[in-house]
Parts: C-alpha cells; sequence; structure tokens
C-alpha cells in the first residue's frame, strides 16, 4: 500500500513528472481516457496535480492542464514543438510545415488571422453561413424530425466546403453530393487502425482523397493560379504588413447581414463572392485590416514564407490546406453543433431564458442577424461557452519538447518527451469551479496520518520534495495532495464529480451560463480553443456559427429530444457523441 507513494516521492524529488506506474501494453490509458475523459482527467489530477506521466496510443506522454503549465507549453515555441500524434493523420496530410516551421507559421496565422477574423467573419462568412443554415433548418422543418448529431454533421460540413474553405465546387447536386460524401470517408479515415488493407477505413479513406482531388484540381487550379498571380504582385509579396493577429478585438462590426443579398452571394463562385462583399466595407466593417478569402491567405502566406510558387500550385498541396481547413471545421463544429443544441433542449430554464433574449433582440433589431446583433447576445454566448465547458469538442493537443523543460513547479519534461495539453483536464480542476478550501479533514478514517505525510513530504506528487506548494499560479490549496484528497472526501454522488463536471447525474447543477456572466464566477481555466501560439484562428468562426445556428433554432422552432436522457448517454470522446439512435429532435414550426 506505501509502495506507489514512496515511488512517487522518489521519483518527485529526483524532478521526475509522477503518474500511474502500471499500465496496458500497447494501449496503456486510453481506454480509461476514451471511456470518460472527465472522470479520468479528475481521478489523475486527484493523485497528482496538474502534470502527470501516462500511456496512451502506445505512447509515454506527459499530460498538463493547470494554468501555468498551460501558459509555458502553449506559448514557449523555443520548448515546445506543435505534434500531432497517431499515423492516420500524416497518411492522409503530409505537410504540416505550415504549423511547425516557426517562420512558415508566423505567415500563417497572419494571413489566416485576418482571413478568420471577426471582421472577415462579418464581411465574407457569414451571410452565406446563414444561407446555408436557413438551407438545412427548411430541410428539418419540412422532416419534423432529425438525428441531431447526423443533421449536425451534414450542416458543418456543408459550412467547410460552402463556406469556410471558399473553394469552388461542382454544380451539379450529384456532384456536390459525392464531394462531401468522399470527404467525409477522408475523415472518417482519420479515427482508424494505420492499417492499409482493402476495408480499412484509412484504405477507404486514401482512395476518397485520391478521387476528391481529380474532382477538386480542375476547379481550384484557375482560380489558385489568378490568387497566386495578384498576391504575387501585391505589396504582401515581403510580408511587411501589418500582423493581422492583432485583430482579435472584441469585434463588433456591421457588415454582414443575412438577408436576401446573403444567399445571393453563397451561389456565387468564390472571386465574385469576394467582390460583392466589398461593398460590406473593404476595412472589414471597421476594423482596419482587409479580410482575406481563406484561399488568398493560404496562397499568400506560403508566399510570404518563402515557398516555390510550384510548390504551393501544387494540387497536392493545395488540396492537403483545403483538407486542413475541413478537418479544422467539421471536425469541431458538428460537434458543437449538436452538444449546444442537445444541452439547451436538455434546460427548460436556460431555454426560456434565451428565447426571453431573443424575443428582445428582434424587439431592438427586426429580424437582422448580423455579426454586430449576435454580439449583442450576452447570454446566448455564455451558453455557447458553458457546453465548450462542460462538454468540450477539442480535446486539447500536443506538443514534443525540444529541450528539457524545467517547470516552475521545479518538474522537468524530459527532451523529445510528447507533451499532450488536456482540455479536459483544465476544466477539471478550474480554480473559479472548485471551492475556495477543501473540506476539513476528518480526525480518523484509513487516510494517512501525519507521520505518514512527512514521510511522503507534505505537498507530495503536488511539488517536487514536499516543497511549499505555490499559490495564486494553479489552484493554491489544491497543489498539494492533501488538499486534493479532502475535496475528493468532501464530494458525494454516483460518479464522484464535482457539480461542475458531473453532466451525466447533475445537469442541471453542471450547466450553468449564469456562471459566465460574473466576472467572480468566470471559469478561469478555459481552454476550448487552446492559447499563446496556437491559439485556435477559426474561434470568432465558430462561436459565431454556433450562435447564428440557436439564434435561428429558437426564433422558428419549439424544440425537444425524444430521450432528454441524451447527452447521460453520450460519449465525450472524440467530441461529444451520442449513443446511435437516442438522439431524436422533434421540431415544431412556431415564430417567436
Ligand atoms: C468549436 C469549434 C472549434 C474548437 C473547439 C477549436 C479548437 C482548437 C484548438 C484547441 C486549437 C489549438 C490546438 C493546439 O494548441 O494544439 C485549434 C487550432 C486551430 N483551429 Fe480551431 N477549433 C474550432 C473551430 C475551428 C474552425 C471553425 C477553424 C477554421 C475556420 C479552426 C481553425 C484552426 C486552426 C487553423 C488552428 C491552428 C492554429 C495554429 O496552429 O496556429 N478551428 N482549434
Amino acid at each position: 500500500m506505501f509502495v506507489i507513494p514512496w515511488v512517487q516521492l522518489k521519483l518527485a524529488q529526483l524532478g521526475r513528472i509522477p503518474g500511474p506506474i502500471f499500465w496496458l501494453p500497447l494501449i496503456g490509458e486510453t481506454p480509461q481516457l476514451m471511456q470518460s475523459p472527465f472522470k479520468y482527467m479528475w481521478k489523475r489530477w486527484l493523485s497528482y496535480g496538474g502534470i502527470f506521466r501516462t500511456s496512451l496510443l502506445g505512447q509515454q506522454v506527459y499530460v498538463v492542464g493547470t494554468q501555468d503549465i498551460l501558459r509555458s507549453v502553449w506559448s514557449d515555441e523555443e520548448a515546445f514543438e506543435f505534434h500531432v500524434p497517431g499515423k492516420t493523420f500524416s497518411m492522409l496530410i503530409n505537410d504540416i510545415r505550415h504549423l511547425r516551421e516557426p517562420r512558415q507559421h508566423a505567415f500563417f496565422r497572419r494571413r489566416l488571422g485576418q482571413a478568420l477574423s471577426p471582421a472577415a467573419v462579418a464581411a465574407n462568412l457569414l451571410g452565406p453561413m446563414a444561407a446555408v443554415m436557413r438551407r438545412h433548418l427548411d430541410s428539418w422543418e419540412h422532416r419534423g424530425r432529425v438525428l441531431l448529431s447526423h443533421a449536425s454533421e451534414e450542416l458543418s460540413m456543408d459550412v467547410a466546403l460552402e463556406v469556410v474553405t471558399g473553394h469552388p465546387l461542382p454544380s451539379s447536386p450529384d456532384a456536390k453530393a459525392l464531394v462531401r460524401r468522399l470527404f467525409r470517408t477522408v475523415l472518417n479515415g482519420l479515427y482508424g487502425l494505420p492499417i492499409v488493407l482493402p476495408g480499412t477505413a484509412i484504405y477507404k479513406a486514401l482512395g476518397a482523397r485520391r478521387q476528391l482531388m481529380k474532382i477538386l484540381w480542375p476547379l481550384v487550379e484557375a482560380e489558385a493560379t489568378e490568387v497566386a498571380a495578384r498576391v504575387r504582385g501585391g505589396k504582401e509579396e515581403g510580408g511587411e504588413e501589418e500582423d493581422g493577429e492583432d485583430e482579435t478585438l472584441p469585434g463588433v462590426v456591421t457588415a454582414g447581414g443575412c438577408g436576401e443579398d446573403a444567399e445571393a452571394s453563397a451561389r456565387a463562385p468564390t472571386l465574385r463572392r469576394r467582390r460583392m462583399v466589398a461593398g460590406a466595407g473593404d476595412d472589414g466593417g471597421g476594423i482596419g485590416v482587409a479580410p482575406l478569402r481563406m484561399l488568398e491567405a493560404q496562397v499568400s502566406s506560403a508566399l510570404a514564407g518563402g515557398e516555390e510558387l510550384s510548390a504551393i500550385l501544387d494540387p497536392e498541396q493545395l488540396f492537403e490546406r483545403a483538407l486542413g481547413t475541413v478537418i479544422a471545421v467539421d471536425e469541431t463544429s458538428r460537434h458543437l453543433f449538436f452538444a449546444s443544441v442537445a444541452a439547451v433542449a436538455r434546460a427548460p430554464d436556460v431555454r426560456s431564458k434565451l428565447e426571453d433574449e431573443q424575443r428582445q433582440a428582434l424587439g431592438k433589431y427586426g429580424h437582422e442577424l448580423s455579426y454586430s446583433v449576435l454580439g449583442d447576445m450576452p447570454y446566448l454566448e455564455a451558453v455557447i461557452k458553458e457546453t465548450l465547458r462542460l462538454l468540450p469538442v477539442s480535446i486539447g493537443g500536443f506538443r514534443i519538447a525540444k529541450r528539457d523543460v524545467q517547470l516552475r513547479s521545479g518538474f522537468v519534461i524530459p527532451r523529445g518527451a510528447v507533451v499532450y495539453w488536456s482540455t479536459h483536464l483544465a476544466h477539471c480542476c478550474d480554480p473559479a469551479l472548485l471551492p475556495r478550501k477543501p473540506a476539513p479533514e476528518p480526525a480518523r478514517g484509513n487516510h494517512p496520518g501525519p507521520w505518514f505525510r512527512s514521510l511522503i513530504g507534505a505537498g507530495s506528487a503536488g511539488a517536487p520534495g514536499g516543497q511549499e506548494p505555490r499559490r495564486g499560479l494553479t489552484v493554491g490549496v489544491y497543489d498539494t495532495v492533501g488538499g486534493r484528497r479532502a475535496l475528493a472526501r468532501s464530494i458525494d454522488g454516483p460518479t464522484g464529480l464535482p457539480a461542475h463536471l458531473d453532466f451525466q447525474m447533475r445537469f442541471e447543477e453542471a450547466f450553468r451560463p449564469e456562471r459566465w456572466l460574473i466576472a467572480e464566477t468566470r471559469p478561469k481555466q478555459w481552454a476550448a480553443f487552446g492559447g499563446g501560439g496556437h491559439l485556435c484562428l477559426g474561434q470568432h468562426v465558430a462561436m459565431a456559427e454556433a450562435k447564428l445556428l440557436l439564434a435561428m433554432l429558437l426564433r422558428r422552432f419549439d424544440f425537444r429530444l425524444e430521450d432528454p436522457e441524451v447527452l447521460r448517454k453520450a460519449s465525450l470522446f472524440p467530441g461529444p457523441t451520442p449513443r446511435r439512435g437516442t438522439d431524436g429532435l422533434l421540431l415544431t414550426s412556431r415564430p417567436l
């Protein structure tokens, strides 16, 4: 019984990061993580604190999730290199230099920052997005019942393909449907085993990838060449212009309404569409940097990063960039659409507050749903942030340590280590959501007594060598194993999870958008979009599309889940996914 704490102590004294000692060969702790990421992370955090070592997918991994460590992993690009684990991803996308290589990455972020800024969302994306959503909601209305997860998947794929990538698509409905199906097959390949044998997911994905390139290249080639010529002739060549990333101002912009023009613009080919929205303000509606189209952003960032034109116009390269965008949009938005609608349908109080807010907006702005109108819906924004906190759609990200990295806590992440920053871990131990003080220690019980704690050191696995816990950086009192144990003892309930995480058994207590409306209760370790050097570039797109969908849905329908417990039965990996067939959503039209 004392062996494991003793080994932990020894490791901690050596600056070695603690973690479980036994795990299954090859798969390690992957099944526990996949089955219930919050339960897994909560238990591990109670035992080890904000950093621990484990094995995932056959690889030793250092999992991190508290503010001080996240800050370093997110921002110190000298120490940590962006990494995508799993062979299937690299089989489908060979080249991620634009994410990994610092110079190319800087240009990529600048240009993509412009293409995905609030100004660009308002001017270029919101209108076409609303048109696509309206088309889907018409079909939902016609059917009266949809399987929410599947309907969300169809919608997110159309938003990704028709709106965000900005690439031309075939015009015939059959060919479009084929393109969608092929992209879905490619994406399914990401989650299979990396075994290329007839019938495997990756085999099908590689076949679909080849077929897609054949269909799309003739459509994209002319436009890409034209864009490249324009970009080369323009002032951007030297890459000396302002940094578009600085635009992440709380963008309140006025352009980009959702009326008939938006419908027309959604149908127009990309370049024409750009000219049409120019009327919305080439300065992007007042933010000051011209919004770019995605294709231009990708071509210009590669040129500025020093790539040869021939390499940029290589069909493979262009396709991979487009595929990267589809993955970024679809693999996240479909889960967010599903989770946010399901959560609102599950929580009548939340829904009636949302309806009140929509009534107010209708009274103030009429039927307009522009970026600035969506920006004036604080409760809706809180609902989406709370959805992303409780039902994260991204599990986090990976880095490789380029050298030994000494953390402030004294632990050392060794050179070459794979580091996994976990959204679930960050949300588990958010200092704003934990009680300020753990429950007092009981006088008796089978917990280690003072003699044992002095043996293992007061800080135990939370700080090497039993040093005093560092306060104010992570969760203060919970930096010590004693503090965390006391906290664990104060939690009752069948899952062993605290109320702020227990969406399965205590949904009403867990899902509380109100916490976002007051500074004191607002989560402080919210990591839904990551942070630092790789902070999600699509966060304004993601927030806008989720707000738009919910606003349109609330204004048009009374909706309810056939099975109100769909979220209780859902799995959270890789994003909120219902058990097959449990996610029927019934819709009745009624104007608000
Ligand atoms: C709910 C929706 C979304 C979530 C939760 C999400 C989450 C994330 C996270 C956590 C990262 C950081 C990964 C890391 O640090 O390793 C990231 C990066 C990124 N996201 Fe998103 N994302 C979403 C939607 C989108 C959309 C719609 C787009 C594109 C339109 C997008 C584009 C990107 C890009 C390009 C990066 C890489 C940034 C870089 O490496 O510099 N994301 N996203």
